[in-house]
């Protein structure tokens, strides 16, 4: 894969082995500045592992990470990336004002303090200590710290895990601001539906290797058709895999699931036979992409 030389982040062919397994699996990837890039994937997929590169906490076994076409420490030590990880750290007893500013300074160029708490959201809880905040505003002073050193760019692992539905919403919300400023945000999340909201392209991972990469879109068409379901009513399956555009058929109880990449002509040849009873279309959902692409993680032997 080539190297574009203004690429935000670049992976070429990327592994990351911890013995027998490979948590990253040669990885090629490009984010370009401006970028919003959701990483999504199942426990275990290499998501965590796969950021850990970019960021430089990790060295890869083979192929190279790139961050502005630099070995990610540079990028990271001159605060052109900002991360907000998954382990929380004991929190100290100061104010959110004091936390923010104190990361500001070990950064050559770092956004004004009041800035970062407005970007986050938190202007309001400058004056709070951080250790009595709920876990939605902790969050959110977390991002205000990744943003500290003025990044453009910002990775965010898993950021709304523990969040209820206000919070995540507020927390998106203040994504967002970043975003618009241009800035390339990528983020790692087991929710698809937050993929697809707040994301301009999603990187499917599974076993370590990436198995689409494109808009919530482009993954339902590449997924493809449309599921057409109804009721059996007693008939017999047999013959349903050979109608017009069924790709797959799947029965529980009396009702089957037809996956079909021609909804119409199946609907018309079920018409024909009668069976039409319950008759649901409905198009493929990002749940049925995601499933589709990605396979259950064997359990260790
Ligand atoms: N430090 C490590 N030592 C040994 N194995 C590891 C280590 N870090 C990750 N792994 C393994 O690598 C694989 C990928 O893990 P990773 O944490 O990158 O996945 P993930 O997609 O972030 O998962 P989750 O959604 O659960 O956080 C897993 O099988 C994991 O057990």
């Amino acid at each position: 894969m080539t190297q574009t030389k203004n690429a935000a982040v670049s992976f070429t062919g990327a592994v990351k082995t911890f013995g027998a397994v490979r948590a990253v699996d040669g990885v090629d990837l490009e984010i370009a500045a401006g970028e919003t890039v959701a990483l999504l994937g199942r426990n275990g997929a290499g998501k965590s592992t796969t950021i850990s590169l970019l960021l430089g906490l990790d060295e890869p076994d083979e192929g190279t990470v790139r961050l502005f076409g630099a070995p990610p420490e540079r990028a990271v030590r001159a605060g052109r990336v900002g991360a907000m990880l998954q382990e929380a750290r004991a929190v100290p007893r100061v104010t959110v004002q004091e936390l923010v500013s104190f990361v500001a300074r070990r950064y050559p160029e770092p956004m004004p303090v009041a800035r970062a708490l407005q970007l986050a959201g938190i202007t309001e809880l400058a004056g709070r200590r951080v250790d009595r905040l709920s876990g939605g505003q902790t969050q959110r002073v977390r991002f205000a710290v990744a943003l500290a050193g003025n990044p453009s760019v910002i990775v965010l692992d898993e950021p709304t895990a523990a969040l209820d539905v206000e919070a995540r919403h507020a927390f998106w919300a203040s994504m967002r601001s970043y975003a618009r400023l241009g800035h390339t945000v990528l983020f790692s999340t087991h929710h698809l539906q937050e993929a697809d909201v707040h994301a301009d392209r999603i990187v499917v991972i599974d076993h370590g290797r990436i198995v689409a990469d494109g808009t919530g879109e482009q993954l339902k068409r590449a997924v493809g058709g449309s599921l057409v379901a109804f009721d059996l009513a007693g008939r017999s399956t047999a013959g349903l895999e050979l109608l017009p555009g069924v790709r797959s058929v799947e029965v529980r109880g009396d009702r089957a699931r037809l996956r079909s990449d021609d909804p119409d002509a199946t609907v018309i040849a079920l018409a024909e036979l009668h069976a039409i009873r319950g008759l649901e279309v409905a198009p493929a959902s990002l749940d049925d992409a995601f499933l589709a692409l990605t396979a259950p993680l064997k359990e260790a032997a």
